[in-house]
């Protein structure tokens, strides 16, 4: 842990809670250690409930069995109530069929952008300056991002699934992919425009977009990230902006999915989600709603 440590120890104060708003996966190690101090965690870092199932299971089950709290709403679709959604439908007994729709704000963004108007690398590059990509944009072009909220929800649905469970369909040029900085990766992607502009053209002449969508099937168990093109009157052609669409198939919503659209991704809507989610510990703590 280079940058931070956490000195403090929870009798410190009567009621410490530790936001972790990184997206570090040494940061997220830590979180077993603070609810084992009694620290609550709030968090939109996707490392811990995305990573190895052992720690994650580790860091609920002793959540669950102590009074502390452990929330991160914002991991899936920033300040919409994705998570707290699904629990309350697995919560009130309903059987989930299938979690699908576009996951990611910046894939999102890119793709509702990407109309031949303006080349692929300059959305890449709107999407960052907006503060819809990881702080590494090759997490999301990689479909990492996407894939690791498809395995929290998996999780949330009742899978053991593993990241790498996840068959992912990436969209980081394969020469580019031993590239070790993220700068260098920006600076090459407009070699790679061309490629881009040719399946979106693809897609057209078919009178179809292109969209970057997630799947939970847990009849098969099984999770997907991929790129798939859309009539104009699909519903996820229609998003705009950095939208997500989460598309919730269970017994109860069968023949017509329970549907969550909104922004996905953005500092503004992912610090409501870290806020909401604060609040919700102070309030389970006993302060006056
Ligand atoms: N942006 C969005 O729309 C959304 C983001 N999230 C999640 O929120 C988290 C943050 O994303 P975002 O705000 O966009 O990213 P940023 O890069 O803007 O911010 C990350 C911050 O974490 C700090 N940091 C990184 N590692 C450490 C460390 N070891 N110790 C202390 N500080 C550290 C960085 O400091 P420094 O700059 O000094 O390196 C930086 O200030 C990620 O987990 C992301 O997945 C979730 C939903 C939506
Ligand atoms: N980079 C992510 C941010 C939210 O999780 C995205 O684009 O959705």
């Amino acid at each position: 842990m280079s940058k931070f440590t956490a000195h403090f120890e929870s009798q410190d104060f009567p009621n410490p809670v530790i936001i972790d708003c990184t997206a570090s996966a040494q940061v997220s190690q830590m979180y077993y250690e603070w609810i084992n101090k009694g620290i609550h965690v709030v968090t939109p870092n996707k490392k811990a409930n995305s990573g190895a199932f052992d720690q994650y299971k580790r860091i609920r089950e002793l959540q669950r069995k102590s009074r502390i709290h452990y929330f991160y709403e914002a991991t899936v679709g920033a300040g919409l109530p994705i998570i707290s959604t699904l629990r309350s439908l697995v919560e009130t007994g309903d059987k989930i069929v299938k979690v699908e729709g576009v996951f990611s704000g910046t894939l999102s963004y890119i793709f509702n952008n990407f109309n031949g108007e303006k080349s692929f690398s300059q959305i890449v590059s709107e999407a960052k300056a907006s503060g819809y990509t990881e702080p590494d944009p090759r997490d999301d072009l990689s479909g990492m991002d996407v894939a690791r909220k498809v395995v929290i929800l998996a999780r949330e649905c009742g899978l053991q699934l593993e990241l790498d469970d996840v068959k992912v369909q990436s969209l980081v040029p394969e020469p580019l992919q031993g590239l070790t900085s993220s700068d260098e990766f920006l600076n090459e992607l407009p070699n790679f425009d061309e490629e881009m502009e040719l399946r979106r053209k693809g897609a057209e002449v078919s009178g179809e977009v292109l969209r970057y969508v997630g799947v939970v099937d847990v009849k098969t168990n099984e999770g997907r990230v991929e790129l798939q093109s859309f009539p104009k009157s699909n519903a996820l052609a229609q998003l705009s902006g950095s939208d997500n669409l989460v598309s919730f198939t269970t017994s109860r919503y069968l023949r017509q999915p329970l549907i969550v659209r909104g922004p996905g991704a953005g500092p503004e809507v992912t610090a409501a989600g870290v806020f909401s989610d604060l609040l919700r510990v102070a309030f389970y703590l006993g302060a006056p709603s």
